[in-house]
């Protein structure tokens, strides 16, 4: 039996007998793994997150095992997409693909909505297609530093193969994490066959655009001038120039950003604007601010959603009610204790969020959508209550998302675009 101590479901048994179905942890329990190092998140029997060599070998039947070895080009993958300046330099690539969805959309509701009066005028769609898009569109900027085309009324076959291909592999992932891949390969189960295909077509999409920023790259540097479209070409294209990476570690890595990156933010966007939707004096407080802040912003994106906080408390607030990881995991490399049970080293820990993120003992009203309950500081927080560790959603640590500030920004800016229209 796998041991795993698990905050509500299956329960850890071997040592400590069962807990309470009630039982979830806590920040301060989280703040206990943190403390404890090396602690890495549990890898997949199928990786979602694994290399195309990977797939390949899976496809041929070679499994790896679960491995937590840490991968170090992930400290030169945050120099590019975490740190401040980077965030700096794709930004406004971001915020191209938010203003031009927003036209996008304010055309539509002017040709098809309902009701005579300008600028009043109605329309009920389903948005989760058109956030797809736009989460695809929006990735493919900031990694490949180019646009794909995806709000044109007719996308490039290459574009629409690409949609398709992301599609398949997200709608296939989650019953493969459940069902044995050597199993689902013996008997050639087609779910199996096309998970694999998705991930050819998506590594080649990735190749394609490997050897276009090679050329753009190696023409502007021959001729001594910028690369095509700009200084910045991208996280590809700074991860090229820099040249820390070997290529397969570059093709891997912006192939995984690129699948880790879609349904992630379309999804919370819909929430967003789901709750954004039905508690309209919330909305009305975050469009305030936000139309303050960007006429103060002079067109700067950046300042503007730094001006904006309520609009930060906005992502924050819909990811703590509905969390897109619905755990994060951790192996601890020491035994530690969690709420007075002893948990020994390599037992799975499982924080689960959904429970947590609405749970009275963490959070007041935890049922209210209030975004202004971020901004309370740390010394503002009652005394002896643990501030950090409540917001969870990118996971924590090391090993925390790193596409978060991509998704953060992406999901304030489409919001704030939309505010403001
Ligand atoms: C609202 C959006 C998102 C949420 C809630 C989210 C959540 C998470 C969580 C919980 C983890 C595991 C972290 C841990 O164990 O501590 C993770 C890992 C990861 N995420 Fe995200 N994510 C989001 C968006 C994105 C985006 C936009 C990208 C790519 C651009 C991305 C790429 C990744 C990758 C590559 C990993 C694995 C990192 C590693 O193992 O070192 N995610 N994400």
């Amino acid at each position: 039996m796998e041991r795993t101590f698990n905050a509500l479901g299956p329960i850890y048994r071997e040592k400590v007998g069962t807990l309470s179905s009630v039982n979830i942890l806590l920040p301060a329990d989280i703040s206990e793994m943190f403390k404890s190092e090396g602690l890495h998140p549990r890898r997949m029997t199928l990786e979602p997150w694994a290399t195309h060599r990977e797939i390949r070998n899976h496809r041929k039947g070679v499994f790896l095992k679960n491995g937590e070895e840490w991968r170090s080009d992930r400290l030169q993958l945050n120099k590019e997409v975490m740190m401040s300046a980077a965030v700096r330099r794709f930004l406004p690539l971001l915020d191209d693909v938010a203003k031009d969805f927003c036209r996008l959309l304010e055309d539509r509701v002017e040709r098809e909505g309902r009701g005579a009066e300008e600028a009043k005028r109605s329309l009920t769609i389903d948005p989760s297609p058109d956030l797809f898009r736009f989460a695809l569109e929006a990735s493919c900027h900031v990694l490949y530093g180019e646009r794909i085309g995806l709000f044109s009324s007719s996308p490039s076959l290459e574009s629409q193969k690409f949609i398709w291909a992301v599609e398949r592999m997200l709608t296939t992932t989650p019953p493969l994490l459940y069902l044995p891949p050597r199993l689902l390969l013996r008997v050639g189960a087609p779910l199996w066959t096309e998970h694999a295909t998705a991930w050819d077509h998506i590594f080649s999409h990735a190749e394609a655009r490997i050897q276009r920023a090679y050329q753009r790259l190696s023409s502007s540097q021959g001729s001594g001038t910028v690369a095509a479209g700009g200084l910045y070409g991208g996280v590809l294209g700074q991860l090229i120039e820099k040249g820390k990476l070997s290529l397969d570690l570059i093709k891997a890595n912006i192939t995984e950003l690129m699948a880790g990156g879609v349904d992630t933010t379309a999804v919370p966007l819909q929430f967003g604007l789901f709750e954004l939707g039905r508690n309209p004096e919330v909305q009305d407080r975050v469009r305030q601010q936000v139309k303050r802040s960007w006429a103060q912003a002079g067109g700067d994106p950046q300042k503007a959603l730094q001006g904006a906080p309520l609009l930060k408390g906005t992502i924050k607030e819909i990811l703590r009610l509905y969390p897109v990881g619905i755990t994060v995991q951790r192996y601890p490399v020491h035994d530690i204790v969690l709420q007075n049970y002893h948990i020994p080293a390599g037992t799975m820990v499982q924080a689960c969020l959904y429970p947590m993120g609405r749970s009275s003992q963490v959070f007041e009203e935890p049922l209210n959508f209030d975004p202004g309950r971020w901004s309370v500081s740390r010394e503002e927080g009652q005394r002896g209550e643990v501030m950090g560790f409540r917001s969870l959603a990118f996971g924590f640590g090391a090993r925390q998302c790193v596409g978060r500030r991509i998704a953060e920004n992406e999901m304030q800016l489409l919001l704030m675009h939309f505010l403001c229209l």
